[in-house]
């Protein structure tokens, strides 16, 4: 039996306060298995019948991660072409991946074609799967900030184009590419609210009672 005491929880609400999306990382690479062990603290995470459809795949070949980068550039550039004006000036101006200094990349699947948990709660809603993974993620993503170490999360890709590039099996489906390292600075307010895109809205805006 574990009990988690108050100073616990105090420092759990300041993990959550503290963790951010990281696109500015320091150059020194991450010890030896620090991503091993993130994945596996993720694959302690709630799946949808304990299907476990995670699949993590370590980027390190160099041809593979320019590829990558290249691919951003271009998603970036057609997200750019959405915005007119202010906004686009604004959008312009953000720093939206750390792809090219981070010194981990890992890209993140779920496997749609998976027989573990023999289908268990996915029959109505086969989008659980995706859920499963996105929910590693998070648990990844605190875990990371617990050690010091930064992660952001970088979707502005083409999944085809991902898919091709790492070579993966075809009933994987594309979640997440993360660039993982130290972060140049620590902050309590997301980057996009310092820059001014967006602000963080308080719980009452998202509750609905009935
Ligand atoms: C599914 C998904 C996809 C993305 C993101 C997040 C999530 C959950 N975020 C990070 C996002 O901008 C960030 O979480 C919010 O701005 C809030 O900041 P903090 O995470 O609290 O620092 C993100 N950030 C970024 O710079 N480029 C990106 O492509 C993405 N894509």
């Amino acid at each position: 039996m574990v009990e988690f005491d108050d100073t616990f929880r105090r420092h759990l609400h300041e993990l959550f306060v503290w963790r951010r999306d990281v696109r500015r990382f320091r150059s020194d690479p991450l010890p030896e298995g620090a991503i091993d062990r993130l994945i596996e603290t993720a694959c302690l995470s709630p799946s949808v019948g304990l299907s476990q459809p995670w699949r993590f795949v370590v980027v390190d070949d160099a041809a593979r991660r320019r590829a990558v980068v290249e691919d951003f550039r271009a998603c970036n550039a057609d997200a750019l072409d959405c915005y007119s004006g202010e906004r686009a000036a604004r959008y312009a101006t953000l720093k939206l991946s750390g792809l090219e200094q981070a010194p981990g990349h890992l890209a993140v699947f779920a496997d749609k074609a998976s027989d573990i948990g023999h289908g268990l709660g996915r029959a109505t809603m086969p989008e659980t799967t995706e859920y499963s993974v996105v929910a590693a993620i998070t648990a990844m993503w605190l875990a990371a900030r617990a050690d010091g170490i930064g992660l952001g999360w970088v979707s502005i890709l083409n999944p085809d184009r991902i898919h091709a590039i790492l070579d993966v099996p075809a009933s994987w489906k594309f979640i997440a590419y993360l660039c993982v390292g130290y972060p140049e600075a620590e902050c309590d307010r997301p980057e996009l609210e310092q820059a001014k895109w967006e602000h963080r809205r308080g719980a009452d805006e998202f509750t609905l009672r009935r």
